[in-house]
């Protein structure tokens, strides 16, 4: 498996110094993930998900073991990686095209082509004519997709995901994992997202990684072999609904521990 590894995370511990002392919120963390996959990131509240998606992403440093992206050490934030986080954050003053557009602007001149790309994502998220509003004009649901969009531009061959839909209502964030499934299907980018949703990790993923309480250390590595275009009516079948069913002892047993 290590050999098409685009992720490797060995050995990886992460303790925070605070006034209160040292707090440990992640213990001796091993994985690789492959290019193209979708994992996801499972586990009570604290259990250190984000720590070890700020890592990966090179945004705080390990307190010991290593973490390697596409064959270096991750020494810093990268841009072969792109980020979505909770509740959308969008740059109020700019239009949406120029919020897509702003990881280009500050490395360098946006180009003809890089205007016609920002509209390409625009359209595959359904956001067509969408170019000249303001963040303030869309809702929750469209402020996500834009800030997607804003993360593909610089076409990243890494997508670190912390709750990005966390803040929709079920619908929209039905929707939106089904159009992220597409996405995903088309790009091919290897794909990192930490939930809190059973249903949207068994939904998108290809394997879910499940964490334990506080220190976190990975207690479960799924594979979801379901196949790879996924619909709304995949939540009611029963292979859904057993992968589901795996998972979710695991949360009634960390919560109550
Ligand atoms: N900068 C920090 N300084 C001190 N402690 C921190 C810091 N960041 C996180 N922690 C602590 O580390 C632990 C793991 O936090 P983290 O945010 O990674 O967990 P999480 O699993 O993503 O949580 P949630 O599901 O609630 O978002 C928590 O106990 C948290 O309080």
């Amino acid at each position: 498996m290590s050999d098409d590894a685009i992720i490797k995370v060995d050995a990886v511990v992460k303790t925070y110094a605070t006034a209160g002392g040292q707090v440990p919120a992640l213990s001796a963390v091993s994985t690789n993930i492959r290019n193209g996959d979708f994992v996801s990131i499972v586990g009570p509240s604290g259990c250190g998900k984000t720590t070890l998606l700020k890592m990966i992403g090179g945004l705080i440093e390990p307190s010991a073991g290593s973490i390697e992206l596409r064959g270096s050490p991750v020494t810093g934030p990268r841009e072969d990686v792109g980020f979505v986080f909770q509740g959308a954050v969008l740059l109020p003053w700019k239009t949406v095209l120029e919020n897509v557009l702003l990881p280009i602007q500050v490395k360098r001149r946006v180009t003809a082509q890089d205007r016609a790309r920002a509209f390409e994502l625009l359209d595959s998220l359904g956001l067509t004519n969408f170019d000249k509003r303001y963040p303030a004009e869309l809702s929750g649901g469209m402020q996500q997709r834009v800030s997607i969009c804003r993360a593909l531009i610089g076409d990243p061959s890494c997508l670190l995901l912390d709750e990005p839909f966390g803040a929709l209502d079920a619908l929209t964030r039905e929707n939106i994992n089904v159009l992220f499934n597409q996405i995903w299907r088309g790009t091919r980018k290897t794909v990192l997202l930490v939930t809190h949703s059973i249903q949207e990790a068994v939904f998108l993923s290809t394997r879910v990684l499940v964490m334990s309480k506080r220190p976190g250390e990975i207690v479960d590595d799924i594979q979801i072999d379901l196949p790879e275009e996924r619909l709304p009516e995949l939540i009611g079948s029963p292979e859904f609904g057993a992968l589901a069913n795996r998972i979710r002892p695991y949360f009634t047993k960390l919560a109550i521990d």
